[in-house]
């Protein structure tokens, strides 16, 4: 997935929010974003989801299923989290939502109209339909905001098997809640622009490469078709991982 330029403002004559954005995104990458209050980060994201068009610029290769889950879920609504559910999973074509709510704790919720739950939980039921249908682009707002233990554990571990199939994962976060994965990318907001910083602190955390341990470089070949798979299972086990040519 490519970002050529991309500039967006909420009105004619306002300034931009984003501007000229340049980058790709490879199947397997896990991306943190971060930018102080009001830099752009949400609007970003609902840039990269495609609820929001580039004023100029294009945004190509986005793969078919994108999951989003937002900083704030629409809770107004006069439905139960069931319900709720129920309906995204039709939209998304029968989806199976129920082994998300299993894993993510929420049986105690489900029976609960949207407008009662707690910011936590809101944020759960928004990652359950973000999850449902096994997004290959996983957008997630402040996803550890207002979690519970258990949950905030469990994010890196979904993070890790979307990226394990190919998929990718943006997460703007201030946390830190991804951090323990490997090759996280870092990704900021800062005065309309977007930058990554060149620093990897994560992939020397992690038990596969340690700075300790000797390390070593193979050359492996195979069918070009099978690339982006091997490149994303590679990082999804900790090692850094990259094409040659
Ligand atoms: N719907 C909107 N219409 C007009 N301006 C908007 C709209 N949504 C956001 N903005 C403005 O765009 C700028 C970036 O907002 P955005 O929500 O993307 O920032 P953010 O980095 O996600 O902030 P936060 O960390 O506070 O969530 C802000 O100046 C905000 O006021």
């Amino acid at each position: 997935m490519r970002l050529s330029k991309v500039s967006f403002r909420y009105r004619r004559r306002e300034p931009f929010v984003i501007q000229d954005a340049d980058a790709r995104l490879d199947p397997g990458d896990v991306i943190e974003l971060t930018g102080v209050n009001g830099a752009g980060k949400s609007t970003l994201l609902r840039l990269l989801a495609g609820l929001a068009r580039p004023t100029t610029g294009t945004i190509a290769d986005r793969p078919p299923i994108v999951g989003f889950a937002p900083d704030r879920f629409p809770a107004g609504q006069p439905f139960t989290v069931t319900a709720y559910l129920h309906h995204m999973s039709r939209v998304r074509g029968g989806a199976r939502w129920e082994p998300w709510a299993e894993r993510l704790n929420m049986g105690h919720l489900l029976g609960l109209p949207l407008g009662e739950l707690s910011k936590g939980s809101a944020h759960k039921v928004g990652l359950t339909q973000a999850l449902m249908a096994e997004p290959g682009l996983l957008i997630l707002d402040e996803p550890f905001a207002g979690l519970d233990a258990d949950t905030r554990e469990e994010l890196p571990s979904i993070a890790t098997e979307i990226v394990g199939r190919g998929g990718i994962v943006i997460a703007s976060d201030h946390q830190g809640g991804l951090r323990a994965l490997p090759a996280v990318r870092h990704w900021s907001v800062v005065d309309g622009h977007l930058k990554e910083s060149t620093t990897k602190p994560l992939l020397t955390d992690h038990p596969a490469v340690t700075s300790e341990r000797p390390q070593a470089t193979v050359a492996v070949t195979l069918p070009a078709a099978e690339l982006q798979h091997f490149l994303a299972r590679m990082r999804g086990e900790g090692y850094q991982a990259e094409e040659t040519g």
